[in-house]
Parts: structure tokens; C-alpha cells; sequence
């Protein structure tokens, strides 16, 4: 009789968004053959086809994973963005289906501050302007608007993973850090927290955006905020493109308020290269414009293929979500001899009691249970010390639990 586990070459996952070799390389190395790879995103009526029999989905930041996507990937069990933001997914949907989320949450953040802070520099100098302008055959070898960094303000909103090293690295070039967070942060070096955006905007001679997509951070950069910058102040978003009003930045660009700007993300961003860019900032002179490349290095990408593949590995393989950003977070020791099995439900009275009973019915001995809640939803873990087989009925009776939401076999 067999086991109850689905085997791994059963196991279909797709990859989408070109994720890095590495990943592949993990899922190989751990016995996964059934891979779909696709080096873009797919558009969504192709996604939701696609996503129909994929167990596991590996996705960067373009893919868009809606109730809607959700809803009809019968087969999903996780989901791996190979990246930092997972604002492209409805987390509240997957955790709801019993579906965690992984990502990446260091892997790229040396990438998006170093850029940031040349940007920073090519930006005071006037570097876009005179680059283009050299290209054209001009020559506008002048000092006038061009500035060093040092001594000058850097302030960066969202002093998270990515605000903090830069604030390091930029200190180190002699930048003043100032910094405004809705957290309180531990200030590195001596870098100094502000009381409010506002202050923030005032004081600083370059603004950097390192915030999350939330309801909160939607357009917080608008006419009014941009008013607030110093006249000649640079401002840098290499975050989300929600998080700023681009007719107000290109206003402000325009009437020379600003005197620069570099910006790595926009509220709607191109497929793929045969998509055209479209914005209000193109073609001004003084706009530093990149292709949300904040996070695409070498060193990243291949960090990154590594961190999350091993993540989604070990979920399928074990049960941990250690690391999952929607889910109850359970680490957990390799599975030994005889089986393990998760159970995934509505975090009501009485489903672990059920558990138990169905054990003991079988003769089952429990030797290992983990369990995590969260109000909502419940996650256990059990581990029992028999093979449980086909047959037995024990599938069909841990699936009749009221509010089971998904169970699977482990090896
Ligand atoms: N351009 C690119 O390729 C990349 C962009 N990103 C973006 O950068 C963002 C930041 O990344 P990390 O630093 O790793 O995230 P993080 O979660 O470590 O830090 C975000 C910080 O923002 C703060 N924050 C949240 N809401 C705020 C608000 N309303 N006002 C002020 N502060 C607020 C948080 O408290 C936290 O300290 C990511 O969420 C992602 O959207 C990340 C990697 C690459
Ligand atoms: O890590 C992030 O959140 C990013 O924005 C990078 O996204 P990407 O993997 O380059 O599509």
C-alpha cells in the first residue's frame, strides 16, 4: 500500500520572472524534477491557466497573485517571491487557502543601497544633464548647481533593512543622516530620527524612499510633500511606485522646485521589454529613470535564488514556515522514521482534540506536535510513529475535521 505523501516528481513548480539558476539548482539537488521555468511574467489570463496545477509558484515582484489568481489555483501550496516586497501577492487570500508566503528579506539590500547612493552623487553633480548633453556633442563643463556630499543632508524615510545600510554607507561619504520611520529604529552610527515627514523633508538636500507598499504609504509623496523639500533638493524613490505621485514629482522637477530626481519605480510598470515605459518623467533632463533594477545584481539575484528555493524546499519538505510573511511561523526538525502530516484549519475549539482521537483510533502514537495559531487559523504538525498508508481511512478522517482547510503528507 502506498504512502500518502505526494511524490516529488509529482511536485510541478513554476517559476516565473526569470528567478536565478540557483533556485533551480536546489529544487534539483532536492529532488524536485517537475520545473516550469519562464524567464518573464506571464500575462494573467496565461498565469491563471498555468497556475491550475502548480503546487509551488516562484515569482519576483511583476506577477500579480489577486484573490482572483488565488482563488482558482486549486493545487498551490506555497508561494516563493524572490525578492523583498510581497505587496504583489493578497497575502490575506493565500494564508486564508492555507498557502504561505516566503521571500527574501536581506538578499538584495547592499544592491538597492549602493545604487541609491551613486544616484545620490550623480544627482548632485548634474550628472543626467551632462551626460546626455556630452552625448548630443555639447560641453557644459560648469560647477553651477554641481555639489559634493559631503556635509549635505541625506533623509531617509523607512529606516528598514535597506534605509539602515544606507544610512552606513552614506555616512561613510560624509553625508549627515537624518531619518524618519513610523517605528522607533535604533540609529546606526550618527545617523538621528525625526519626529515627522515634514521636518524630514525640510531638513533634507536628498530624499530616499525605502518604505513598503501599504495602504499608509499610497501616495504619500504628493504635491503638498514635494512643497515641503528644499528648493534644489534631490529626491530618489527606488521603493515602490505607489508610494508617489508622479504628476506632482514631474511638477516639481519642472518648475524647478527639485533639482533632480532618480526613480527605479512606478505605480505601473512595463511587462517586459517589449512593453513601452510610460511616464510624465521621461525626457526631463535632470531625471535619473532605471528599469526597477534596484535589486537586480549578480550577487542578489543568485542570493536570493538560493535563500528562497531552500525556504520553499524545506516547507514541502518538512512543514516549516519558519520565515513565511502571512503564516504561522513553525520551525521544525527533519521529519524521521514513521509519518508526518500537516493540517492546515479554522482556529476553532475542538480540531486538535479530533486530531488526537483519530491517532488513537489507529494505534498511532504521537511523537511529535507543533503547533502554531493565529486567532484565525491553526497550523500543526504531527509526527506519528507509523507508516500511515492507503487504506486506512485516516486521509478521509483528518479531511472531515470541521474547518480543515488543506492537509498533506509529508515524505
Ligand atoms: N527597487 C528595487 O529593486 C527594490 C525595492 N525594494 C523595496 O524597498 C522596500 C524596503 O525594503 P526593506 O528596507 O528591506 O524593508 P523593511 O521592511 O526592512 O523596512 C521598511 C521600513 O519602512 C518603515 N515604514 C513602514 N511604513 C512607513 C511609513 N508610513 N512611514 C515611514 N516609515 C515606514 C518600516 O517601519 C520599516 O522600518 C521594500 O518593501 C520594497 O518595496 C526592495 C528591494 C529591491
Ligand atoms: O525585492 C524587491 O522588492 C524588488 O522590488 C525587486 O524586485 P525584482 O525581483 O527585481 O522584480
Amino acid at each position: 500500500m502506498s504512502n500518502l505523501s505526494l511524490a516529488k516528481d509529482k511536485i510541478r513548480i513554476l517559476l516565473l520572472e526569470g528567478v536565478h539558476e540557483n533556485a533551480i539548482r536546489v529544487f534539483e539537488n532536492a529532488g524536485y524534477s517537475n520545473i516550469e521555468f519562464h524567464k518573464k511574467a506571464l500575462d494573467e489570463e496565461v498565469l491563471k491557466e498555468k497556475i491550475k496545477d502548480a503546487h509551488i509558484v516562484g515569482i519576483r515582484s511583476r506577477t500579480q497573485l489577486t484573490e482572483e489568481v488565488i482563488e482558482g489555483a486549486e493545487k498551490l501550496f506555497s508561494v516563493g517571491c524572490f525578492c523583498i516586497g510581497t505587496n504583489q501577492v493578497d497575502l490575506r487570500s493565500t494564508l486564508s487557502k492555507g498557502v504561505p508566503v516566503f521571500n527574501a528579506p536581506y538578499s538584495n539590500t547592499r544592491s538597492v543601497a549602493e545604487l541609491v547612493l551613486a544616484e545620490a552623487i550623480m544627482l548632485m553633480r548634474g550628472i543626467p544633464a551632462k551626460n546626455a548633453s556630452c552625448h548630443e556633442g555639447g560641453w557644459i563643463k560648469s560647477a553651477a548647481g554641481s555639489f559634493e556630499v559631503r556635509g549635505k543632508t541625506l533623509g531617509i524615510v523607512g529606516y528598514g533593512h535597506i534605509g539602515s545600510q544606507l544610512s552606513i554607507l552614506a555616512e561613510a561619504l560624509g553625508f549627515k543622516v537624518i531619518y524618519f520611520d513610523i517605528v522607533n529604529k535604533l540609529p546606526l552610527g550618527n545617523a538621528s530620527p525625526v519626529e515627522t515627514l515634514d521636518q524630514l523633508l525640510q531638513m533634507s538636500d536628498v530624499v530616499s524612499l525605502h518604505v513598503p507598499d501599504t495602504p499608509e504609504t499610497r501616495n504619500m509623496m504628493g504635491a503638498r510633500e514635494f512643497g515641503e523639500m528644499k528648493k534644489g533638493a534631490h529626491f530618489i524613490n527606488a521603493a515602490r511606485g505607489t508610494v508617489v505621485d508622479i504628476p506632482a514629482l514631474a511638477d516639481a522637477l519642472k518648475s524647478d522646485h527639485l533639482a533632480g530626481a532618480a526613480v527605479d519605480v512606478f505605480p505601473v510598470e512595463p511587462k517586459g521589454a517589449d512593453d513601452e515605459f510610460v511616464s510624465e518623467l521621461r525626457g526631463l533632463s535632470n531625471v535619473i529613470l532605471t528599469p526597477h533594477i534596484g535589486g537586480s545584481t549578480q550577487e542578489a539575484q543568485a542570493n536570493i535564488g538560493t535563500e528562497v528555493a531552500e525556504k520553499l524546499v524545506k516547507y514541502s519538505d518538512d512543514g516549516s514556515t519558519f520565515g513565511a510573511v502571512n503564516f504561522m511561523e513553525v520551525s521544525l526538525p527533519v521529519k524521521g522514521s514513521g509519518t508526518r502530516f500537516m493540517h492546515i484549519h479554522e482556529n476553532k475549539p475542538g480540531v486538535m482534540a479530533r486530531i488526537a482521537e483519530i491517532m488513537n483510533e489507529h494505534g498511532f502514537n504521537i511523537t511529535g506536535q507543533y503547533l502554531q495559531t493565529d486567532g484565525e487559523f491553526g497550523y500543526v504538525v504531527v509526527d506519528v510513529d507509523a507508516d500511515i498508508v492507503e487504506g486506512q481511512g485516516v486521509r478521509q478522517a483528518l479531511t472531515d475535521i470541521a474547518g480543515t482547510i488543506r492537509l498533506r503528507f509529508l515524505r
